[in-house]
């Protein structure tokens, strides 16, 4: 299956207004895919409705060729989700946190390994709670990735880490791509976006406002740098209605 994830004429209203409107979206295995937007875009509840914690109004969504909203369970085991806040108990350290989630899956990555390669792993023993912010972005990453994931879902993926830390990730999501898995991430950090993304959509009020490779995003622009030509393609309205 060439197609991990496909998304036709998704809709969902909140309110009578719609978050999502009409989009399209596929993304192939092996590639990393970058859904952007400003705040309140759509950004999130897009993922939701791929993941099938929400339910589309209209539209229809495919993950790993199963419908999210009824195949939840089968989905669970395939695919990974970094939390940009998690509820766990207040007195969990990081390794106890890695074994209840490994305790969810029928096949795991060795999380000790996955703390390494992410750099934490001498705060296994640490509370979770204690943890710097970059370091708890960096824990829920490797525990989106314990599950040995077809795919995985990164939310804001690197906001809060320190640029080192941001290369690093870069650098371990990269391998991991290589080796077959499929990223679907969000961000707000452009350099991130085209050090990292084979495909973009750019979201605006709902709306697909630019679907492909950042480098036609580019070329599509006035611009020629995709900062500058992702806040065309987001502020065109607000600098038409100014003039
Ligand atoms: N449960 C809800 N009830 C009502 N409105 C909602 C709900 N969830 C989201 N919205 C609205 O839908 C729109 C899209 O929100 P969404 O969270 O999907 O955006 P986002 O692109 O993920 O934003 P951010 O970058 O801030 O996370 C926003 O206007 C938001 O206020």
């Amino acid at each position: 299956m060439k197609e991990i994830i496909k998304v036709n004429r998704l809709t969902k209203c909140y309110a009578g207004r719609p978050a999502v409107n009409k989009l399209e979206l596929t993304v192939e295995r092996g590639t990393i895919f970058g859904l952007l937007g400003a705040n309140g875009a759509g950004k999130s509840t897009t993922i939701e409705c791929i993941l099938g914690t929400k339910k589309a109004d209209e539209g229809k969504v495919t993950i790993l060729g199963m419908n999210p909203y009824t195949d939840r369970k089968s989905l669970f085991e395939r695919v990974g989700v970094q939390f940009q806040e998690s509820s766990y108990q207040e007195k969990i350290t990081v390794r106890e946190l890695c074994e209840v989630t490994e305790s969810l899956y029928r096949e795991t990555e060795d999380s000790f390994e996955l703390l390494k390669k992410f750099k934490i792993d001498d705060k296994k023993k640490s509370l979770v709670k204690d943890l710097s912010g970059g370091e708890r972005q960096r824990l829920f990453i490797v525990l989106a990735l314990i599950g040995k994931p077809d795919v995985v879902f990164l939310d804001e993926l690197t906001t809060g880490l320190d640029a080192k830390a941001r290369r690093e990730v870069w650098k371990m999501l990269s391998a991991l791509k290589e080796k077959g898995l499929t990223i679907f991430l969000t961000s707000h950090f452009m350099d991130e976006v085209e050090a990292l993304c084979d495909k973009i959509c750019i979201l605006k009020k709902g709306n697909a406002v630019f679907k492909g490779t950042v480098s036609d995003a580019v070329k599509d622009s006035p611009f020629d740098n995709l900062e500058d030509a992702y806040l065309w393609y987001t502020e065109e309205e607000e600098k038409n209605e100014n003039i």
